[in-house]
């Protein structure tokens, strides 16, 4: 499209197409310049602009519609300068379809001692070199915008888990003032979506009134952050019980930083539309897949002459060609082949599950799904 087509196109436009009558479980499509989005959506994560071990058209074979890349570490290496000056982050790494960028926040404060939290923003040592940087919400909008990603998250502050209820409290509130300064320094509303981050730890009263102060700012999407950060699943499941329902319908909702399949279907039975997670990456890399019949950490010996596929059930490019024995040997011997063919199988897996329960939702038998499939795969 021309343009000033594109000038009066919504950035990210979230349509509603039906909620579960059994559960909260919603069925939607997110309008994005980069293409349309089926939701509930696994999002795979590509840090440093690359999904680790996967190139873009093997991402697209295995039905990505949408990739995470991370702020704090494309500003600390190439540098979001040189990225801008490559045509923007889509570009640069060839990926045509939709991109949601972290606004390093959550990097930063994982950094833990090595930074200094001030109204202004944060100051930090890179994890590279040692050097001093300092990231504030205008600053991490203003990299976000150089990247041109279709969806940039605001600067917020993930609280530690645990934390006490005063901190907890005096963060979230900065966090929203953080959010303000978001939107006041973003330069391209019309086509970046700028999303706002809940927080308030574990607390109900906080969580409450971070959802109250954060939705009163009219953006285009929302998300709950501060958790998966070490709590206990059935703690995270309570957090979302009471705060999801304070979101607004009619905009997509991104829990960060979740999951695994447990985690993912219980987003979902909640009213989460969006997901990210490290983890089908980073297991596969260590050799554990995930599996119709669950877990299989196939660097173990057992598989050393086990000649059958990974998982019967899957027609991904790794279980059509190769067994458990040949994919423990390539990950024994730290071959590169072997993170390739594991992360295929595993993101495969992954946006197979939420293929499968868009079309649950669809039908109205999620519960039904969700009970196989956690028989299937926990055994329970
Ligand atoms: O509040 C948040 N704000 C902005 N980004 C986040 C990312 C997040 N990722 C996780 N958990 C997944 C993890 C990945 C590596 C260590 S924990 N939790 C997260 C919380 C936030
Ligand atoms: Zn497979």
């Amino acid at each position: 499209e021309k343009d000033y087509e594109r000038k009066y196109m919504y950035a990210v436009r979230y349509e509603l197409i039906k909620t579960c009558k059994q559960t909260g479980a919603r069925l939607g499509r997110l309008h994005t310049p980069h293409g349309v989005i089926e939701t509930p959506i696994f999002m795979p994560v590509g840090t440093q602009a690359t999904v680790k071990a996967m190139t873009p058209e093997e991402l697209k074979d295995i039905g990505s519609q949408i990739i995470l890349s991370n702020t704090y570490h494309l500003y600390m290496r190439p540098g979001h300068d040189l990225i801008e000056r490559a045509g923007g982050l889509h570009k640069f790494m060839n990926w045509d379809k939709p991109i949601l960028t972290d606004s390093g926040g959550f990097q930063v404060f994982s950094l833990g001692p090595l930074r200094k939290i001030k109204e202004e923003g944060v100051e930090f040592r890179s994890h590279l070199d040692g050097s001093k940087h300092f990231l504030s919400p205008e600053k991490a909008t203003e990299i976000q915008n150089a990247l041109g990603s279709d969806i940039i998250m605001a600067f917020d502050e993930c609280a530690p888990y645990p934390a006490d209820r005063q901190y907890v409290k005096n963060s979230l509130e900065r966090t929203t003032r953080w959010l303000e300064r978001c939107k006041a320094a973003h330069k391209y509303p019309e086509r970046q979506a700028l999303f706002g981050i809940v927080q308030g730890g574990m607390y109900k009263e906080l969580r409450e009134q971070s959802a109250r102060e954060i939705t009163a700012i009219d953006l285009p999407g929302y998300a709950i952050g501060g958790l998966s950060v070490g709590e206990p699943k059935e703690m995270m499941y309570e957090v979302l019980d009471y705060t999801v329902p304070l979101l607004p319908e009619d905009k997509p909702r991104y829990l960060m930083g979740v999951g695994s399949p447990d985690d993912l279907l219980e987003g979902v039975l909640r009213g989460i539309d969006m997901f990210d997670c490290v983890l089908p990456t980073r297991i596969a890399r260590n050799g554990t897949a995930m599996t119709s019949q669950g877990k299989v950490v196939v660097r173990n010996a057992s598989y050393a002459e086990d000649f059958t596929s990974l998982d019967p059930e899957c027609d991904c490019y790794t279980c059509r060609n190769y067994t458990k024995a040949y994919l423990r040997h390539l990950i024994k011997c730290n071959e590169i082949l072997g993170a390739r063919l594991l992360t295929i199988h595993n993101l495969h897996f992954l946006l197979k599950l939420m293929e499968n329960v868009r079309e649950a939702i669809r039908e109205d038998r999620l519960l039904d799904y969700k009970k196989d499939f956690f028989e299937k795969y926990y055994g329970k």
